[in-house]
């Protein structure tokens, strides 16, 4: 009886062999395909990336699932193939908050998939250096938490350097409480990037009251100072834990589940329209009373949604503002370009950072004990 099955098994796995043999080969066939796009791409001066093509590919293949094959795996089977079809046509370095196994790091392979060459960068700021100066075509940089608001010196960048967003993408991010040996009683300083440190300031204050913190660049050098010295316990991420080798104290020590960090693409050149796009804006109001209204009103009246406001000083000018406005729409679509070019009549400063397609949201953030 059991070497009936055992032969019914062997037998089924000629048929899925046979099935992988045609996906590769389709695979393959596909890859060549997307190379002789690229070069008609070329001959016609055309960018590289569609979304808009990208996005219709998902539609259609989400619908022919009709859910048989479980939709995650499926989007992202899919985003690793085409990020690598694209890629063929033109090869893309993304330039991250390093060292390895950031989250920065994470969203990129997330965002590009494994085709890509990834190039681990000191600071945010260093990130839009390199970008700005061509070194390398996108950088990944994180933009705002769903617990602790924005990332400050990443808004500051934009008001420094000149590139473009190009995408966004959303990573929900669990902490790790990570040190060498895996004993909490080893742990006598913990290290990390502010804004994690943020994130699990109620679970530190409950379970380490007396440890103090050390906010350091980011999550990765964190794990790599944990990694150096027994008494350094570092929050980072899964990756970090098997990049820089060590143990998991705590899993998931954030002070809310569904803590998601939101990331910005930049490069030089948004892409064209995908059909579900944010447009960001860097403005300057007018010294005159009402000035933000006038604004407000305008994107009320267009019909614009504004999913976003956020104000930065400007460096230098004591009380005076920017303000960074996110919009749901494409600067090619004739409402957002309408209600763009009356902004611009109505500001003191005006830049267009870009316009991209929108990342999936995720479901709201809740507290990690309810
Ligand atoms: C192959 C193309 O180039 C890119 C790769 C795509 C793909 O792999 O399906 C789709 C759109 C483009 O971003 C294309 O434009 O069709």
């Amino acid at each position: 009886m059991q070497s009936e099955q055992k032969k019914e098994i062997v037998s089924v796995r000629d048929n899925i062999d046979a099935i992988d043999d045609q996906i590769l080969e389709l695979l393959k066939k596909r890859l060549s395909f997307a190379k002789e796009i690229g070069k008609l791409k070329d001959s016609e001066k055309r960018a590289k990336w569609d979304p808009l093509r990208e996005r219709q590919i998902y539609d259609r293949l989400l619908r022919d699932n009709s859910q048989i094959f479980p939709e995650d795996a499926l989007k992202s089977i899919f985003h690793e193939i085409i990020t690598t079809c694209r890629l063929s046509q033109k090869k893309a370095v993304v330039a991250f908050l390093g060292p390895e196994a950031t989250f920065s790091h994470l969203a990129g392979v997330e965002y590009f998939g494994h085709s890509a060459d990834y190039k681990a960068m000191e600071t945010i700021d260093d990130v839009f250096a390199e970008v700005e100066k061509g070194r390398t075509r996108y950088g990944i940089v994180p933009v705002e938490n769903s617990i602790e608001g924005a990332v400050f010196s990443t808004l500051d960048c934009f008001m420094k350097y000149k590139v473009q967003i190009c995408g966004e993408a959303q990573l929900e991010i669990s902490h790790n409480l990570v040190c060498r040996s895996g004993n909490i009683e080893d742990i006598q300083t913990v290290a990390s990037h502010s804004q994690p440190l943020a994130q699990c300031r109620q679970w530190l204050r409950k379970h380490l009251p007396s440890v103090p913190t050390l906010p350091v660049f980011s999550t990765g050098a964190a794990a790599q100072m944990a990694a150096n010295n027994p008494n350094i316990g570092a929050i980072a991420s899964s990756l970090a834990i098997k990049t820089y080798q060590l143990q998991v104290v705590v899993q998931g020590i954030e002070d809310y589940r569904g803590n998601t960090t939101r990331f910005l693409v930049i490069g030089k050149k948004s892409p064209s329209r995908s059909g579900l796009d944010r447009t960001s804006l860097l403005i300057g109001l007018m010294d005159r009373p009402g000035a933000l209204n006038e604004i407000l009103t305008v994107l009320s009246d267009e019909g614009i949604n504004l999913a976003k406001i956020e104000s930065r000083p400007i460096k230098g000018k004591r009380w005076k503002y920017l303000f960074f406005l996110d919009m749901l729409g494409h600067i090619e679509d004739e409402k957002i370009q309408r209600g763009c070019d009356l902004l611009k009549s109505l500001c003191s400063y005006y830049e267009w950072l870009g316009s991209y397609p929108q990342a999936e949201s995720s479901p709201p953030d809740s507290p990690a004990d309810s």
